[in-house]
């Protein structure tokens, strides 16, 4: 599969990932606000993702007559909760004395790293896995999409699937579908169908029952920020699948990049939540969900505390706070 962001004619490309299951399409993103509008949308979503169009973005201003530390700023605000983006572009900034071509190198190095550092890490994460869940072949929970989508190109906690998957470990894959914008119905779903891995959707409401039933050995996530002592941000609805798995002694394993680590903050109460438009709630592709003039609670992430982790697993390995 193709790299889920990258450079080409002077334009930053994606995979527009509003359009999957549906449509495969690609987006050239030629200016500042084309690249903030397609993170704000979550065209390009994820954080080591988000972390490789920030250094792009950077790349983008650097080579156009425009006041590249503005443009960087706007760039490392469109989406507070997730490291990865502001430390993209502060990356990509960190070489503007340079000159263009220098930012543009740098942000591609960081494109090279993120497929190693997420294939590295989803492989540390298989072996935890493993020494955690005796049961075989194994039966995976996965939360939003933590894969190729989500990063550069390998994935991290769905990357933990293909290492699993290729030695014949997977018996299935329960997929949250994760409303309100349904990443894993319409992402993870998507990629574990091109892979030919056994999968089945979910309602997010289903997953705790789920483990009631015995039909899940271990839950994957990824992480959109993680504190110095191992509490970690991610997709709303991780924080309720964590305590019932630690209700139902199910191994909770989160992996991610250790740019996802952010050593500034102590603990997780410092993370910034991301609120989202009501209209992902009260309507769906048009179509009103709610009265008119219903009020909504739409936080796009939570935080969840490290006592209820088993594990979580960086290309370091296992994360220690
Ligand atoms: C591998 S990071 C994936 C992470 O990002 C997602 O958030 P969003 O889809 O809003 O960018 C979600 O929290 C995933 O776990």
């Amino acid at each position: 599969m193709r790299r889920t962001i990258d450079w080409a004619d002077d334009a930053v490309v994606i995979i527009d990932q509003t359009a999957l299951p549906g449509d495969f399409r690609l987006l050239r993103l030629r200016t500042v606000d084309q690249l903030v509008d397609a993170i704000q949308r979550l065209a390009v979503r994820g954080a080591p993702a988000l972390g490789a169009a920030g250094a792009l973005g950077v790349a983008l201003a650097a080579r156009q007559n425009v006041d590249v530390e503005a443009e960087a700023g706007r760039i490392a605000n469109a989406r507070p909760t997730a490291v990865n983006l502001a430390w993209g572009v502060e990356r990509a900034l960190g070489k503007l004395g340079q000159g263009p071509e220098a930012v543009l190198a740098e942000a591609l190095a960081l494109l090279d790293e993120d497929e190693q550092l997420n294939e590295t890490a989803s492989r540390h994460a298989a072996e935890v896995v493993l020494a955690e869940c005796p049961r075989r072949p194994l039966r995976l929970l996965s939360h939003c999409n933590a894969g190729r989508l989500a990063t550069v190109g390998w994935g991290s906690a769905l990357g933990v699937v293909w290492h699993l998957h290729a030695r014949g470990l997977v018996e299935e894959v329960l997929v949250d579908e994760t409303r309100p914008l349904l990443q894993g119905a319409r992402l993870t779903a998507w990629e574990l169908a091109q892979e030919n891995v056994p999968h089945r959707v979910q309602p997010d409401s289903a997953a705790a029952a789920a483990m009631a039933r015995g039909l899940v050995d271990c839950v994957l996530v990824g992480a959109d920020r993680i504190a110095a002592n191992g509490d970690v941000a991610n997709k709303i609805g991780t924080y309720g699948l964590a305590i019932a798995a630690r209700h139902h002694g199910v191994p909770f394993v989160v992996v991610a990049p250790s740019s996802t680590v952010d050593k500034t903050l102590a603990d997780g109460t410092g993370i910034a939540i991301e609120e989202r438009d009501a209209r992902e709630l009260t309507e769906y592709a048009g179509v009103p969900l709610t009265p008119p003039g219903s009020r909504v609670f739409n936080p796009a992430f939570d935080v969840t505390p490290y006592e209820l982790v088993t594990a979580v697993v960086t290309e370091h390995g296992r994360f220690v706070p």
